[in-house]
């Protein structure tokens, strides 16, 4: 097979063997996991069992321990603002706006196209000249997935993106992650409201204790939800309120 065929066949991103730890420690062990273009796969799992360790490190927030990360077939071992070259965004648990600006001016920031975000999320057109830290938490959110998706990158990792926002608010961003992979990028989707995120998710990993105890199509995991729930994920949330 060649170079080039490897690529064409490779998914956009990747984990080979990946243990991720902080200090000489490791939470994550030894993760294989994958994203193709045009897939979103969700990232499951209680708290602490180890996603957004994982995730920093398919960013390149974090060195792993061992193992690789691979975008598009090429390993890649450069830093997160490097990653962002190649297509990569990142989204992180901390909301990432400049509370003290504008929206609009969020949504110029490092030459941001403005309207390609108000064509991705119109509802932020009448909020442009209100400073940003007076805008609701789904609100900020919102930029943030704009600026993020306003590029079409070819890899989005979102981590969490419904920490403290009202389930419609949720709805309407995981509807603009799956247009995003629905237009080709790959989207890996890091979230605790289980159910809502196998609603737009193709596939799922379920992370315990660091490690990948389950994988399968999203449609099989959505009919085993309450199975799955008992067994690997007691104390997060349904997303139905249970
Ligand atoms: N900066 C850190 N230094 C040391 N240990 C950490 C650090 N961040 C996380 N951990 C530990 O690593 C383990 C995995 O945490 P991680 O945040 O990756 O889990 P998570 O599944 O993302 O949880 P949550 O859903 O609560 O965000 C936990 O035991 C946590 O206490």
């Amino acid at each position: 097979m060649t170079a080039a065929t490897t690529t064409a066949t490779a998914p956009a991103l990747e984990a080979r063997g990946l243990s991720v730890g902080y200090g000489a420690m490791p939470v994550v062990h030894e993760v294989d996991l994958h994203v193709a273009p045009g897939e979103v796969v969700a990232l499951l799992g209680v708290n602490g069992a180890g996603k957004t360790t994982c995730v920093r490190a398919l960013a390149g927030d974090l060195k792993p321990l061992r193992g690789e990360v691979r975008m598009n077939g090429e390993r890649v071992q450069s830093p997160l603002h490097r990653r962002a070259e190649h297509g990569l965004r990142y989204i992180s648990e901390e909301r990432s706006v400049f509370m003290g600006l504008s929206a609009a001016d969020n949504l110029r920031l490092g030459g941001t196209d403005q309207g390609r975000c108000l064509e991705l999320f119109p509802e932020l057109e009448p909020l442009l000249g209100r400073k940003t830290a007076l805008l609701s938490g789904g609100e900020q959110q919102m930029l943030t997935l704009a600026r993020a998706l306003s590029v079409d990158p070819q890899v989005l990792i979102a981590d969490e993106l419904s920490l403290g926002l009202a389930p419609l608010v949720l709805e309407r961003l995981l509807l603009a992650v799956r247009a995003a992979a629905d237009r080709g990028g790959a989207v890996l989707l890091v979230e605790q409201h289980v159910r809502d995120a196998l609603e737009v998710a193709d596939r799922a990993y379920v992370l315990s204790h660091g490690r990948v105890v389950l994988e399968g199509d999203a449609r099989d995991l959505r009919s085993r939800v309450g199975e799955i729930e008992r067994t690997y994920l007691a104390g997060a949330s349904l997303g139905d309120g249970s």
